[in-house]
Formats: structure tokens, C-alpha cells, sequence
């Protein structure tokens, strides 16, 4: 992907967000086969803070996350992590993908899986050592699964499939959590078990940013939103950008607002 330093005439004030910004957006294009699936996006992720990324069905999301990250090529755009290219930043970032992006038939180890969370550190031919066994099983015990060390993976229900995957993203010891989908298809003890995580790390001071589905729980679980429909719809904090006529601008029609808390 085309990666750019922050340029001079980047207005100070921009230059003052991107370097605080865990992870900046600016112009981004994604296209697949000539039709855009994320259009002239600018995103300034709060540090400390948890995000959500909203947007209907189809919208661009993901798209905007992968493209972020390199996973795919954007057409154009640039983006920064703590003003630095992202490239340089890696090592303090963790992405959970889609549960269902992962071939779970992969014969491996829930262990393994979490012990992958630590290759920066175990380097391409370290060996593994207590310490980093131990780091794994402490970050299992953290989204419950530490009973799991031994099970192969594809005999995981999906809420432990996506504990485990959190359990890989803790162990990494990031700064940035960038989640797709983390609560597709979990049951709501999961849930409650993820969304404790995720505020324990907000509360360590780390940034989380999740693309979130279900609009009922943002008020709850996010302090910030980012509303998207390829287009940016808006992006603030919740109590600002999660509007009825930002989600109706994004989604059409008519949501149950009373049912999704949202403000104004
Ligand atoms: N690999 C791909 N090849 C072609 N088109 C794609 C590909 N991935 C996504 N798209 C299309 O790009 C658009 C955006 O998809 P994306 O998955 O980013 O949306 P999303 O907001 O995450 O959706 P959802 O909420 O349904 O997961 C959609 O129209 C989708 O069909």
C-alpha cells in the first residue's frame, strides 16, 4: 500500500492529531473490481479511548480496517500510527480478524494459536521458553480459556474461538487493538468476558477500536464512534456523532431509535 510521511505542509494542526492518533486515516480509497467499497475516508482513532465502527451491512468497514493495515491494497491514501507509517508501528498493534475469515480446520493448538501472539518476541527461529508458555496461559486465563491449552482448534465452540483469538491479541502486549466482529455469534457470557477485556486494556490506557453490528450496546460499550457508509457518515464521541440522523443517513430508513440509545 502507498505509505507517505506526514509532509510539511500538513497543517499543524492535523500534524498535532496524526501524532497523537494511534492509528490515522486520511483519504483512504479501497476499490474491488472498479467499485469502491471504502471512498475518501479520513479517521482519527482516539487514544485511550474505545471505538466503534458502525456502519450498515456491506458499508466498508472491514474494508477500511484490512486497508489500513496493508491486508489490502488501497487504490489511495495514507496512514499513520502515532504520526509514524504504520509499517514502523507494527509490533504495537494487534488485529483480531473475523471469526469466520479463519480456516479453523488448521490441525493446531489453542496454545500454539496464543504463542503466535508473541513471534516479535520469539523472533522466525526463537525457541519457545517457559516464560513465553506462561505469558500465553496467562492471557487465556484473562478471556477464561485456560482450560483449553491443549484442545485443538477447530473443536472450539465460536465464542471460544473468539476468546482465544483475543487471548493470541493479548499476549502480543499492544498498545492498539483493532477487532472486526468481535462479538459475531457469541453468547452473552462471551460477550460480557470480551467487553471486560476490552475495558480493562482502555483502562491501562491502550486504544481499542472494534467494528461493532449491534447498535443497542455502542452507548454502553464505546466512547467514541465512527459511523460509515463508504463514506465517513461521522466519527466523535458517542454522545455527539451517534445520532439518529447520522445512523439514518448511514443505514436509511427508519431505525428503533428508542431502542439504540442514540442522542439527538
Ligand atoms: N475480497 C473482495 N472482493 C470483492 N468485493 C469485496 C471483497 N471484500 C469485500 N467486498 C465488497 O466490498 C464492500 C464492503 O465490504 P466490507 O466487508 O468491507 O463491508 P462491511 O461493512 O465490513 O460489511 P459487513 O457488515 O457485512 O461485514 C461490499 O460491497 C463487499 O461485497
Amino acid at each position: 500500500m502507498s505509505m507517505k510521511l506526514v509532509t510539511p505542509e500538513t497543517p499543524q494542526t492535523d500534524r498535532e492529531a496524526l501524532a497523537a492518533s494511534p492509528l490515522a486515516i486520511r483519504g483512504l480509497t479501497v476499490s474491488y473490481a472498479e467499485k469502491p467499497a471504502v471512498f475518501s475516508v479520513d479517521a482519527t482513532f482516539q487514544p485511550g479511548k474505545m471505538t466503534a465502527i458502525v456502519g450498515p451491512n456491506g458499508a466498508g468497514k472491514s474494508t477500511m480496517l484490512k486497508a489500513a493495515l496493508g491486508i489490502v491494497t488501497p487504490l489511495s491514501g495514507r496512514v499513520t500510527a502515532w504520526g509514524n507509517p504504520l509499517d514502523t508501528m507494527r509490533a504495537r498493534i494487534a488485529y483480531v480478524p473475523q471469526r469466520a475469515s479463519v480456516d479453523w480446520d488448521f490441525p493446531t493448538r489453542v496454545l500454539d494459536v496464543v504463542l503466535m501472539g508473541q513471534y516479535r518476541q520469539l523472533g522466525l527461529l526463537g525457541r519457545v521458553k517457559t516464560r513465553h508458555i506462561q505469558t500465553a496461559i496467562n492471557c487465556l486465563e484473562r478471556v477464561g480459556m485456560d482450560g483449553f491449552a491443549d484442545r485443538q482448534i477447530g473443536q472450539l465452540s465460536g465464542g471460544q474461538q473468539q476468546r482465544v483469538f483475543l487471548a493470541r491479541a493479548l499476549a502480543q502486549d499492544a498498545d492498539l487493538y483493532l477487532l472486526d466482529e468481535p462479538f459475531a455469534g457469541v453468547d452473552a457470557a462471551t460477550e460480557t468476558a470480551i467487553i471486560s477485556v476490552l475495558k480493562s486494556l482502555r483502562e491501562q490506557g491502550r486504544t481499542v477500536v472494534a467494528v461493532h453490528h449491534d447498535l443497542s450496546t455502542v452507548a454502553d460499550y464505546f466512547d467514541w464512534v465512527f459511523v460509515i457508509n463508504t463514506s465517513k457518515v461521522a466519527e466523535g464521541p458517542v454522545a455527539e456523532a451517534f445520532t439518529q440522523a447520522n445512523l439514518q443517513e448511514a443505514y436509511g430508513g427508519r431505525l428503533a431509535t428508542a431502542q439504540i440509545g442514540v442522542t439527538g
